[in-house]
């Protein structure tokens, strides 16, 4: 033992240091030599380790702080300059429609990434939902519980309340259809059902591309009316004194969009989704937002939502919801702000309700989605038996949603061509009813149009100094 103490002190320095040989286990003495060395070996590393440790946590620390400063900083990461995709919003929290009009925005594009895809997306407080890729074109989404079957319930409830009517409402006055009363109109227009016309509701029906109801003539009219009322509302009686012996009407007798005309055996109504309205159409519209992540100004001053009935035989044809850009004709939603009388409805996505569960039939069919081989003149073909040969089919269940992109993105964040493949109709119902809620989306492809419509229509009731002059608003009526 004492000889390999004493070749222990002879081994000490350059070589030991480095491989230290296992001490006797059982020597007092050569354990506290040891545990010198050891302490000795291991303070340095322990503090090279603790440094190295403490500068990643202060760079941490640093990183972090600067990511909350440039997030928050700015407090302006849910206004119109989204070029990244907002954050979820609680539901509660009613999107402002107070708008930054000197700004331009982007619209973020949710991504498909392959045909059964799920993401998870969060709605509504507490729960999230799977939201399911059915189609790449159109990019079409499938949102099973968007509703509980008790809102939907709600839904047709309100429908019901407010009234349906046939799709043909209000034609030419010499027409022997049906023409509407100033009482009908007026309970049309009042969207809240609270007596009043306001400013938002003559909007929204300027938005609306039911464009049956009235000329674009009569609109300004009424909105005239309105403007130089000092209430700043119009009752029925002064609505009546407005639109007294002016009321022209479109002549046309159908949607803009043509709905009305290939819609079969079916009843509808406009609920508004703004503020005053039912908490569930409140609440629909914020699930719009957080599922479309569009800037919730352009949700908010998109067209009422559209709540059919079909009755059994009930079906429409193959259609598209919106309309290919055109230089020569103006958005519904935004003619306001344009010179055009020719409108088109711009409509960049749908988000289509199934409010029931239908008994037999009623799928929506997408007779080219994904069809890689598609060619204008199959279009033409399919568009006539869309039905049976439509690609993909989805049942209607109550509660589901369907999104889709009606329109491509122009490679700029802006809307682009119309999707072709966006084609759809929806087959007879065999048996019961089939409710459904469209709610769409519009944006103007003409990008300085949609922002001149925002800032146009952006003045606030509290800010009346500061609201446009009527003769700058009538320049672009
Ligand atoms: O009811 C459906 O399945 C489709 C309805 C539709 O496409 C529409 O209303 O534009
Ligand atoms: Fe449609």
């Amino acid at each position: 033992m004492r000889e390999y103490e004493d070749s222990l002190h002879g081994l000490e320095g350059e070589f030991m240091d480095h491989f230290p040989p296992p001490p006797p286990r059982h020597h007092p003495l050569a354990r506290e030599r040891m545990n010198i060395q050891k302490s000795s070996v291991c303070s340095r590393a322990y503090f090279v380790v603790v440094m190295a440790f403490f500068h990643i946590y202060i760079i941490n620390i640093i990183a972090l702080l600067l990511y909350v400063h440039y997030n928050t900083g700015s407090g302006e990461q849910d206004v119109l300059l989204e070029k990244s995709v907002p954050g979820p919003m609680p539901e509660h929290q009613t999107p402002s429609p107070n708008l930054r009009p000197e700004l331009s925005f982007q619209l973020p594009r949710l991504e498909g990434i392959r045909v059964g895809h799920v993401q998870r997306v969060s709605l509504v407080p507490d729960r999230t939902h799977n939201m399911r890729t059915l189609s790449l074109k159109p990019l079409l989404f499938e949102i099973p519980g968007f509703l509980s079957v008790e809102e939907s319930s709600v839904v047709m409830q309100l429908a019901h309340l407010k009234g349906l009517t046939h799709s043909a409402l209000v034609t030419a006055p010499d027409s022997q259809e049906e023409q509407l009363t100033q009482d009908e109109l007026f309970s049309l227009l009042d969207l809240n059902q609270d007596g009043l016309l306001q400013r938002e509701e003559i909007l929204s029906l300027a938005h609306s591309t039911d464009g049956s109801w009235l000329s674009s003539y009569n609109l300004r009219k009424i909105h005239t009316g309105l403007e130089t009322n000092p209430s700043g509302v119009l009752s029925l009686q002064e609505f009546k004194r407005v639109s007294g012996g002016v009321l022209q009407y479109s002549g046309a007798g159908q949607g803009l969009d043509g709905n009305a005309k290939v819609r079969q055996r079916s009843t509808h109504t406009r609920l508004y989704l703004g503020e005053g309205t039912h908490h569930l159409l409140k609440s629909i519209r914020n699930r719009v937002t957080r599922v479309t992540r569009l800037p919730s100004s352009l949700v908010d001053l998109s067209e009422p939502m559209e709540v059919v009935r079909y009755d059994q035989g009930g079906h429409s044809h193959a259609h598209h919801d919106s309309s290919p850009p055109n230089p020569d004709s103006s958005c519904a939603h935004t003619h306001l702000a344009a010179n055009h009388s020719n409108q088109v409805a711009c409509r960049y996505l749908t988000v289509l309700l199934y409010l029931n569960t239908a008994d037999g039939g009623g799928e929506t069919s997408f007779p080219v989605a994904d069809n890689r081989t598609y060619e204008e003149e199959v279009l033409g073909d399919l568009s006539q038996q869309y039905c049976d040969k439509g690609n993909l089919k989805v049942k209607p269940v109550a509660g589901t949603a369907l999104l889709w992109y009606n329109h491509l993105s122009d490679g700029n964040g802006w809307v682009g061509e119309l999707d072709e493949f966006s084609l759809h109709g929806d087959c007879s119902v065999t048996r019961g009813l089939k409710w459904t809620g469209s709610v769409w989306v519009n944006v103007d492809p003409d990008q300085q149009r949609q922002e001149r419509y925002q800032r146009l229509v952006s003045w606030h009731p509290e800010e009346q100094g500061k609201r446009p002059e009527h003769g700058d608003l009538h320049q672009d009526l």
